[in-house]
């Protein structure tokens, strides 16, 4: 470098996608920290936008009245993996969408298309104001939200090991229940018709039922370093 500066690696944009529990949030997290990355949560604001509607008493079953009230609550995300913060209408809600009310109706929210087109325009500002690059992770980055990402995953695991895994966040949960529960809400989220739960056809997938969380971690470091490598 003419100014003795190191050289500063491009922007990359990474997008992970799969059903829920195989791992997105604690890989994305991870890799973004460790490559410098901002990190966006999708599903925490899909979550946000449904405990909106659970707490201004609007029938998420309604997709109308749902969609009626898709443009009222401001959501702001934190893009930092270390902490990523989440509000709407400045109120910090973090912990208040990972309520099992917010988790069984976020499905019905989040297949009306006036939410995702809503959720998909703040998506899409928030990734293209990243500085060194995001990754961005959810249902349908890859095949919608940012269609020309440089790398994108898809991370898929056997009902069996999510499952296991849940079960072993909520402690004392049913595995059984637990394990019906992921099914049911994947199948929602995959047959939708607006934007569904889709591997996009140039996303490489990961397995990640026999692998450890820093097996899984490596793995998608290693694509994105081969990905600016431009191997
Ligand atoms: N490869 C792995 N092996 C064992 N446990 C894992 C692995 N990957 C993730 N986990 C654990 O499984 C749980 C679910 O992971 P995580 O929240 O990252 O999944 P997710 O795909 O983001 O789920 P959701 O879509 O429901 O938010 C966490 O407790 C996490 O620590
Ligand atoms: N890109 C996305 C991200 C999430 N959703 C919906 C569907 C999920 O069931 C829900 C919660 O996501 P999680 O917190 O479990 O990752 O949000 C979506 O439709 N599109």
């Amino acid at each position: 470098m003419e100014n003795g500066a190191a050289p500063t690696a491009p922007a990359v944009i990474v997008a992970i996608d799969g059903p829920s529990g195989t791992g997105k949030s604690s890989t994305s997290k991870a890799v973004a920290a460790q490559l410098g990355l901002s990190y966006l949560d999708t599903g925490a604001q899909y979550r946000a936008i449904t405990w909106w509607m659970v707490n201004n008493g609007i029938d998420t079953g309604d997709p109308h009245a749902v969609a009626a009230a898709a443009g009222k609550p401001e959501i702001l995300s934190g893009t930092d993996p270390a902490g990523p913060a989440i509000t709407v209408d400045g109120v910090d809600v973090a912990g208040p969408i990972r309520t099992q009310e917010v988790t069984s109706k976020v499905s019905a929210v989040s297949a009306v298309p006036e939410v995702r087109t809503r959720i998909t325009e703040l998506q899409r500002t928030i990734a293209a104001a990243a500085p060194h690059g995001i990754v961005v992770e959810g249902r349908d980055i890859g095949t919608t939200v940012l269609p020309d990402a440089d790398l994108k995953i898809f991370l898929t695991a056997s009902a069996e090991a999510r499952a296991a895994r849940r079960s072993g966040e909520l402690k004392g949960a049913d595995v059984n229940v637990t394990r019906e529960a992921l099914i049911k809400r994947d199948a929602a989220d995959s047959s939708r018709k607006a934007s569904p739960l889709a591997k996009a056809d140039d996303a490489v997938e990961v397995d990640t039922t026999d692998l450890t969380l820093a097996q899984v971690i490596e793995c998608v470091v290693t694509l994105v370093e081969e990905k600016r490598a431009g191997k």
